[in-house]
């Protein structure tokens, strides 16, 4: 197939940690496509020289949450994975600025596929739009039928489930050249892999302590967790499966999952941070709950007190206490008895191509050194 006779697939927030694995995917398992527009507020210019003599990678600057830049960027496309999103549990950014990207971009998002006719779009949920709550109610081994207390107050679970709500609702409605919209929706769990962000800092202030991981968190409480690799490559399956079957996966949510182990956060994590020579102090939590809460209570006094000065967003606040305190794993096949999905990674491939990756960071970190010399290795 020469470039140009294929379809035009646009990723919203394609430069992101998925999104970026989601460009490289389809570059190589999608046969049907000649253009990928990778559409982001942040371009990531390395992803431009992945273009071939089959597909054009092409990279779109734009804000998803003014329409004018999304119209512009999906004229002429077939579909639209839409993945960009503020990912923000923290309160980096205010409530509203998450609003207006998460609900706000992804009307946007709908609103352009109606006036240019774009008729399949794959959003990227999460499962925060289920939970876990904060009420401590576990999710364990659910599905997507599975009944759950959902309580959201925090603005991105809100944001992400009120996103979803309306992709779902959009599927069926009639668009620019009398065809219909047809939409589904992928709820991964904590995503890990290549590129993650959080591992990132997990990994620096694991050095910045010797190499020592103070056990927080009960060894009990488990949470879901899927390689990027296999998120990605549901989304493929979804986008090819949505367009042969549009009545099956049409209006559907589907979980993302694959064989990564049922751990605690902090057991899954070291799973990669002890190959670099990371030990985990405690077999049970080094301090009672009630002392991690005060001190999650702290950093959100400290937070407000400095907010205005600096952006003070520590990894602990009650919110993040509380779901990390929370069992939420997901066990389904809803995925592949709709469309066939099938983990690409196992979980041993998954965990040595993250283990290479947090490697890596030892030897780019130009700072490591010091940072090692300085902390002393408590862990020898
Ligand atoms: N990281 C995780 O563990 C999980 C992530 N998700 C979802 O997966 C998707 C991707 O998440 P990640 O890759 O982790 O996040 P990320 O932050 O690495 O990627 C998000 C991308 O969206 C772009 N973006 C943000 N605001 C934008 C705007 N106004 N206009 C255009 N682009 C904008 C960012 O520049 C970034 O490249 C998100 O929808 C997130 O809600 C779901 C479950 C778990
Ligand atoms: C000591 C503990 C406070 C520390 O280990 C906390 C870990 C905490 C930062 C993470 C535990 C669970 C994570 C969330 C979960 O994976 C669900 C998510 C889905 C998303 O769509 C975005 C990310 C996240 C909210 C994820 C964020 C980090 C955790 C809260």
């Amino acid at each position: 197939m020469t470039a140009g006779s294929g379809q035009v697939y646009v990723v919203t927030g394609g430069c992101g940690f998925l999104g970026s694995h989601l460009v490289r995917m389809l570059l190589e398992h999608e046969k049907n496509i000649s253009e990928i527009r990778v559409f982001d507020l942040h371009l990531d210019e390395s992803l431009r020289t992945l273009s071939n003599d089959r597909v054009r990678v092409r990279l779109i600057s734009g804000d998803i949450s003014r329409l004018a830049d999304v119209q512009e960027a999906l004229h002429g496309s077939h579909l639209v994975i839409h993945t960009a999103s503020l990912v923000d549990v923290w309160g980096r950014v205010p409530a509203s600025k998450i609003t207006e990207v998460n609900v706000t971009g992804t009307e946007n998002v709908l609103q352009a596929c109606k006036e240019e006719g774009v008729q399949y779009l794959v959003y990227t949920s999460s499962m925060e739009v289920v939970g876990p709550n904060i009420h401590g109610d576990h999710f364990y081994r659910g599905n997507e039928d599975t009944e759950y207390r959902i309580y959201h107050k925090e603005p991105y679970p809100l944001s992400k489930a009120k996103a979803e709500k309306l992709v779902l609702e959009a599927n069926g409605i009639k668009i620019k050249g009398g065809k219909m919209l047809y939409t589904c929706s992928l709820r991964p769990t904590g995503i890990y892999g290549e590129g993650h962000e959080l591992m990132k800092q997990f990994h620096r202030q694991g050095l910045r302590t010797g190499r020592c991981v103070f056990r927080a968190l009960s060894p009990a409480i488990e949470h879901g967790r899927v390689y990027v690799g296999n998120v990605a490559w549901m989304h493929l399956l979804a986008a090819r499966q949505l367009q042969i079957h549009p009545s099956t996966l049409g209006g559907q949510v589907y979980f993302c999952y694959d064989s990564s182990p049922y751990k605690s956060y902090e057991d899954f994590n070291m799973e990669f941070l002890s190959a670099c020579g990371f030990k985990i102090i405690g077999s049970r939590p080094l301090v009672p709950y009630f002392l991690l809460y005060l001190l999650a209570l702290l950093n959100v006094l400290l937070q407000w007190v400095l907010h205005g000065f600096i952006t003070y967003a520590p990894i602990l606040n009650p919110y993040t206490l509380a779901v990390a305190s929370t069992t939420f794993t997901v066990q389904t096949d809803k995925a592949e008895k709709h469309f066939g999905y099938q983990p690409l990674y196992a979980w041993e491939e998954a965990k040595m191509r993250t283990i290479t990756w947090v490697k890596s960071l030892e030897v780019s970190g130009k700072d490591l050194k010091d940072v090692d010399e300085k902390s002393n290795y408590c862990c020898s």
